[in-house]
């Protein structure tokens, strides 16, 4: 698992590491580390490193400091340099130094020419960055036509929430130092690929305010059967979903769970004929209660907010085992707090709202700390809540938070909720942790949602039938 901090918690751990560092180490290797990446820029998009122009805008802090002292390193590598200097009397002394030495040039923002140049690096703020960009830094780089590479990261926008609240570097990559902070998660957009540089910093830092699940998590996670597995032994999967005028989100849940683990999925409602229809491996009954036992309930898609799906979700609650509740279950529990009584407080409970459904349920919409809204929702709730969104979001009661990596927007389409809650019930009855089973199954559902799309649109069936292919990927990139 990636780990991601708070500009508090880097900050702080930097001051320790300062105090045991030569002065100006850090901020060398940091711009080391930047000089580096933007060679292989300019060797992508200008073919080569020497003779190339680069341009280097610098603010008044530690993060100009940086693009000054990789514009040093630059020079070094036959790279004619020239840096903006937006406030030329408070600029890093020592950086402006190394790079006049080395021969790079300075300017104002009126006599540099931004424009040709072959890559320009953005060293306005840092991680000390308040609000947009500044009516001088904006000009400089509305006049960019080149690649932009940010370092730290793009300025204007805001490190903690990945927010932009008004003008802001849009970069083509960005290099952080020491640890991703949340905006490199929460806002890769603005980021473009980020990379990031050890300075020593690992020792410090404490508890992440964030976490990314990579491929090998995923793998190491995914349940597999051994040789003394049974259809039993991985955990039997209950489905409650559908009705019988929407049945295809009991299909698509329902079929999820089969494609999502080998071991057997119970369904149990009114469209149990036409589930049974599409998969004949599900075992299909009419009510919940005739359902048998089951190591996991999913509940609510499709299932109606009426009497029949409140009385399917207190039956579900009360079984002793994980419940991942979704769509009108949510509705329900938003609507009848007291269904949540019959729920034994030991039993794990996930919760899996988009935007609406976790406004009914929490009284107020995301808003823009989703991070903070879904930390808070899970404290209250006592339970798991996934967050649906372009970056998808875990937070479990503890405070751990994991952000899900978007691969594009495929899955904004109908049925794909489906289709994942039934992936995670699966995982679920396997007996995974419900704050990584909701993890887990965010990234694989993500992972189909690209494999199924492949540059055109999808659907929740194309989401569903690359499953096995999207479990496949993440346990070769492990391996
Ligand atoms: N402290 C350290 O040990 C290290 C710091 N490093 C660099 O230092 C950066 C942090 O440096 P600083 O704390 O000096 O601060 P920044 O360089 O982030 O910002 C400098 C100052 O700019 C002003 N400012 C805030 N928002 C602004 C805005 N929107 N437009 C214009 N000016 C604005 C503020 O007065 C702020 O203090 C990091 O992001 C990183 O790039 C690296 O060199 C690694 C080591
Ligand atoms: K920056």
């Amino acid at each position: 698992m990636r780990g991601v901090w708070t500009t508090a918690d880097v900050r702080s751990a930097e001051q320790r590491l300062l105090a045991v560092t030569p002065e100006g180490a850090l901020m060398r290797r940091a711009a080391y580390g930047v000089s580096v990446r933007a060679a292989a820029l300019l060797t992508r998009y200008a073919g080569r490193v020497a003779g190339t122009r680069v341009v280097l805008v610098a603010g008044a802090g530690n993060n100009g400091g940086d693009a000054l002292w990789a514009g040093y390193f630059l020079r070094r590598r036959g790279v004619a340099v020239t840096a903006v200097l937006l406030r030329p009397d408070s600029t890093h002394p020592e950086g402006l130094a190394a790079l006049r030495r080395a021969g790079g040039r300075t300017g104002s923002a009126e006599s540099v020419d931004v424009a040709g140049a072959d890559l320009v690096i953005d060293g306005v703020v840092g991680i000390s960055a308040r609000g947009p960009l500044r009516p001088d830094a904006e000009a400089v780089f509305a006049r960019v036509s080149a690649p932009v590479l940010a370092v730290d990261l793009p300025s204007g926008v805001d490190p903690d929430t990945g927010a932009v609240t008004g003008p802001a570097v849009r970069a083509t990559a960005t290099v952080t130092f020491g640890a991703l902070k949340p905006v490199h998660v929460l806002n890769p957009q603005d980021c473009g690929d980020t990379t990031l540089v050890d300075i020593g910093l690992g020792g410090e830092l404490g508890e992440p305010e964030l976490r990314q699940l990579d491929a090998a998590d995923v793998a190491a996670a995914w349940p597999l059967p051994g040789p003394a597995d049974d259809k039993y032994t991985q955990g039997v999967t209950g489905v409650a979903a559908g009705s019988a005028t929407y049945p295809g989100a009991a299909v698509l849940a329902a079929a999820a769970a089969v494609r999502a683990t080998a071991g057997m999925v119970r369904y149990a409602g009114p469209a149990a004929d036409v589930v049974r229809s599409h998969w004949p491996e599900v075992v299909a009954t009419g009510s919940i209660t005739d359902a048998g036992r089951v190591q996991a309930w999913v509940v609510g898609p499709g299932i109606g907010t009426g009497r029949q799906g409140r009385d399917q979700l207190a039956y579900a609650l009360a079984q002793g085992v994980p419940v991942c509740a979704d769509a009108d279950a949510i509705t329900l529990i938003a609507a009848h707090p007291d269904v949540l009584d019959a729920r034994d407080p030991a039993t794990p409970l996930l919760l899996t709202p988009h935007d609406g459904e976790f406004a009914r349920l929490t009284g107020s919409a995301p808003g823009p700390d989703r991070v903070g809204a879904v930390r808070r929702a899970a404290r209250r709730l006592g339970a798991v809540v996934l967050l649906k969104g372009h970056r998808t979001l875990v937070a479990e009661p503890g405070g751990r938070v994991v952000v899900n990596r978007p691969r594009g927007a495929w899955l904004a389409t109908a049925g794909s909720g489906d289709v994942l809650s039934g992936v995670i019930g699966a995982l679920l009855a396997s007996g995974l942790e419900p704050w990584l089973a909701a993890a887990v199954g965010a990234d694989v559902h993500a992972r189909a949602g690209e494999l199924a799309a492949r540059g055109a649109p999808t659907s929740a069936s194309g989401v569903l039938a690359a499953i096995p292919d999207a479990i496949r990927q993440a346990r070769a990139l492990a391996a």
